[in-house]
């Protein structure tokens, strides 16, 4: 990591923890279900192909959302999720490892665990059909190289989303082999969010590559500006969560894969 480019305190603190967190025991062998099928049917089906993730709380959010993850994520899916992602980082986003082995076994479509994987061992704790692996952690002394942790993830059945904040990170990602790329709006070093982040990047990833746009996106507006800047998905959690009112998850779910994009595949009427 560029040691000249702070990162915030909160960030630090989970990346403390993720180093000190060990592994499972049994290496984890998954068949996974596939996401670039889940974002076709979603397409298909005329809805924005959207990964609604279960993030209890986070470092950024104003509250906690107490109710059963289960539920949670059976109203996402009935609200036109193609996907999701479950956060399993304990210690400050109110995660587990059993939380999404449960929304796994009630839900048929992918599920992305949602952690901060710095090591191997880490990746055998619980099965998944996808995880991430962030480009900008795995740059630091003492972290598994990330073309490693890609080839050993995918020997385990995973998919792998690699997640990039900048132009240098998607070179970084492509040179590792990836084919599922995330741009995250949110900056590590600030937590601020802005999604020029998206659309400046997102012209460096080469085609081929499923992109797909993260963080902070809350509106229909917002999902219609991420698809047209060439997502082809896009990962909301806050405004499907909205920690602070508690509002119902299926209705926020539904406005954002209803939103009005190209990305959906429509059907004219010969009439
Ligand atoms: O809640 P938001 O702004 O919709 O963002 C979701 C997701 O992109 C964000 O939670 C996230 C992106 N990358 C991460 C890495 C670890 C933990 C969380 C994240």
């Amino acid at each position: 990591m560029d040691d000249s480019e702070e990162i915030a305190p909160a960030v630090q603190s989970i990346l403390d923890a993720a180093r000190e967190r060990g592994g499972g025991g049994d290496r984890v062998s998954v068949s996974p279900r596939s996401l670039s099928d889940a974002f076709d049917a979603a397409a298909a089906d005329g809805r924005t192909p959207v990964i609604a993730e279960i993030k209890p709380t986070s470092p950024t959010a104003n509250g906690e959302r107490t109710d059963d993850p289960v539920d949670l994520a059976r109203q996402m899916v009935e609200g036109g999720a193609a996907a999701l992602s479950v956060l399993t980082e304990p210690d400050h986003f109110g995660g587990s490892a059993r939380t999404l082995e449960r929304v796994r076994d009630a839900v048929d479509v992918p599920v992305l665990r949602k952690d901060f994987i710095l090591h191997e061992d880490q990746l055998d704790v619980v099965e998944a059909d996808v995880i991430l692996l962030i480009v900008r952690f795995l740059e630091a002394e003492g972290t598994d190289d990330l073309a490693d942790l890609l080839t050993a993830a995918r020997e385990r059945g995973f998919q792998v989303l690699v997640e990039t904040h900048t132009a240098a990170e998607v070179e970084t990602a492509v040179g590792a082999g990836a084919d599922i790329i995330g741009v995250n709006n949110r900056d590590l070093a600030e937590l601020e969010v802005d999604l020029g982040t998206f659309e400046s990047v997102a012209p460096d990833v080469p085609e081929g590559v499923t992109l797909i746009a993260e963080s902070g996106i809350q509106t229909a507006d917002d999902v219609t500006r991420m698809c047209d800047a060439g997502a082809d998905a896009l990962l909301i959690g806050s405004a499907i969560m909205d920690h602070d009112a508690a509002t119902d998850v299926e209705a926020n779910t539904r406005r954002l894969t209803d939103a009005d994009t190209d990305a959906v595949e429509t059907t004219t009427t010969d009439t």
